[in-house]
C-alpha cells in the first residue's frame, strides 16, 4: 500500500490497535505520529512500534499527508476547534475519521470546511491483524484517497464500503461494538464453567480455545453456512439440542436484535447532539 505521512490525532484504545495492526503488516514507524496530550500512552506506542510521538496535536497534523481523528466523539469538536485557531492547515490532506456518531456534514464544519473526509468504523481486533471496518465516503472523494484508507484498513483486517452513512451505525452494531458482545458471552460461559468447578484458567481456557475455534471453523469453511455448521455440532436428541432450544426458548435472536438495534440508536442519538 502507499505510505503516506499518517498522523493519529488521540493515541487510545483504538489507534494503538490500528497502529500495532500497521506495523505488523509493514508500515514504516517512522511515517506514524500519534498525538495526545498526556506522555504515558505515547511512550508505550513509541516503546512498542518505534513510531513517532508528540503531546503538540499541531506539530502531528502539519508533518503528515493523512490524519486519523480518533478521539473520543464528545471531544472532536473541541480538539478540531482548538486546531483551526491554532493555525492548523487541512488543505491537500486527507481526514479519516474513526469516531462514532458524527456525520461527515458534521465533521467538515468541525475541520472548518474541510471536505476531504473518509468516514470510518473500524474494531480493536485491528490489533491483531483481525480487524473489521466499515467505511463511507461521499462521492466526491477522489479514488486515490478512497484507496489509500482501504488499503490502510485491509492493512489491519477486511474493510467494507457502505453506500449510505447510516450503514456506518449498521457496522457499529454489527462489529465495531460487536467485539464487546462476543466477551460478554464469553465472561458469561466463563463464570458458568467456574461455577461448575473449573478454576479460572481453566475456564478462560475452554471458552478461550472454543471461540478461536468457532471463529476459524466459520473462516475456513465458506460454503457452508452459519446455520450448517451449527447443525454440525448439534446431534439430534443430544445436548447441544438441550442448549440451543434453551437459548431459543428464552429469546435469543430477539435479545440480539434488541442489542443492534440499540447501538444504532445510540450512534443516531449522538450523530444529532453532536
Ligand atoms: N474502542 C473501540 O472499540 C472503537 C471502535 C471503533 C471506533 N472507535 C472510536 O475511536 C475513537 C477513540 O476511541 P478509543 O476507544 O480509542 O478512546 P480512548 O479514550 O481510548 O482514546 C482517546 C484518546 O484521545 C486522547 N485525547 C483526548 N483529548 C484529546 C485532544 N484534544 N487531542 C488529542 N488527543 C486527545 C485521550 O487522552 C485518549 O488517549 C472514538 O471516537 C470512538 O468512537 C472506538
Ligand atoms: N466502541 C465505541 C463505542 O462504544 C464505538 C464502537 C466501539 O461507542
Amino acid at each position: 500500500m502507499e505510505h503516506r505521512k499518517l498522523a493519529f490525532i488521540g493515541a487510545g484504545n483504538m489507534s494503538r490497535s490500528l497502529i500495532s495492526g500497521l506495523i505488523q503488516s509493514g508500515y514504516p514507524a517512522d511515517h506514524i505520529i500519534a498525538a495526545n496530550p498526556s506522555r504515558p500512552k505515547l511512550d508505550a506506542l513509541a516503546a512498542d512500534f518505534g513510531i513517532c510521538t508528540t503531546q503538540n496535536n499541531l506539530e502531528a497534523i502539519e508533518q503528515a499527508e493523512a490524519v486519523v481523528l480518533a478521539v473520543k466523539p464528545q471531544m472532536m469538536a473541541a480538539m478540531l476547534g482548538e486546531q483551526l485557531a491554532a493555525g492548523a492547515r487541512f488543505d491537500g490532506k486527507l481526514l479519516i475519521s474513526i469516531a462514532a456518531g458524527i456525520s461527515v456534514a458534521r465533521l467538515e464544519q468541525m475541520a472548518g470546511g474541510h471536505s476531504n473526509l473518509v468516514r470510518t468504523m473500524p474494531n480493536t481486533p485491528s490489533l491483531l491483524g483481525l480487524g473489521m471496518t466499515g467505511l463511507y465516503a461521499r462521492p466526491h472523494v477522489a479514488q486515490a484517497d478512497r484507496d489509500y484508507c482501504q488499503h490502510m484498513m485491509e492493512a489491519v483486517g477486511q474493510a467494507l464500503w457502505v453506500a449510505e452513512e447510516d450503514g456506518i451505525n449498521q457496522v457499529i452494531a454489527a462489529a465495531g461494538s460487536a467485539p464487546a458482545y462476543f466477551f460478554l458471552f464469553m465472561e458469561a460461559m466463563a463464570k458458568e464453567a467456574e461455577r461448575n468447578g473449573f478454576s479460572a484458567d481453566e475456564a478462560r481456557l475452554l471458552v478461550q480455545q472454543t471461540a478461536l475455534g468457532a471463529a476459524n471453523m466459520v473462516a475456513a469453511n465458506p460454503q457452508l453456512s452459519l446455520g450448517q455448521l451449527r447443525e454440525q455440532v448439534t446431534s439430534k436428541g443430544g445436548t447441544t439440542a438441550e442448549a440451543i432450544r434453551s437459548f431459543n426458548d428464552n429469546g435469543l435472536d430477539r435479545l440480539v436484535a434488541d442489542a443492534m438495534a440499540a447501538a444504532v440508536a445510540r450512534a443516531r442519538e449522538l450523530e444529532s447532539q453532536l
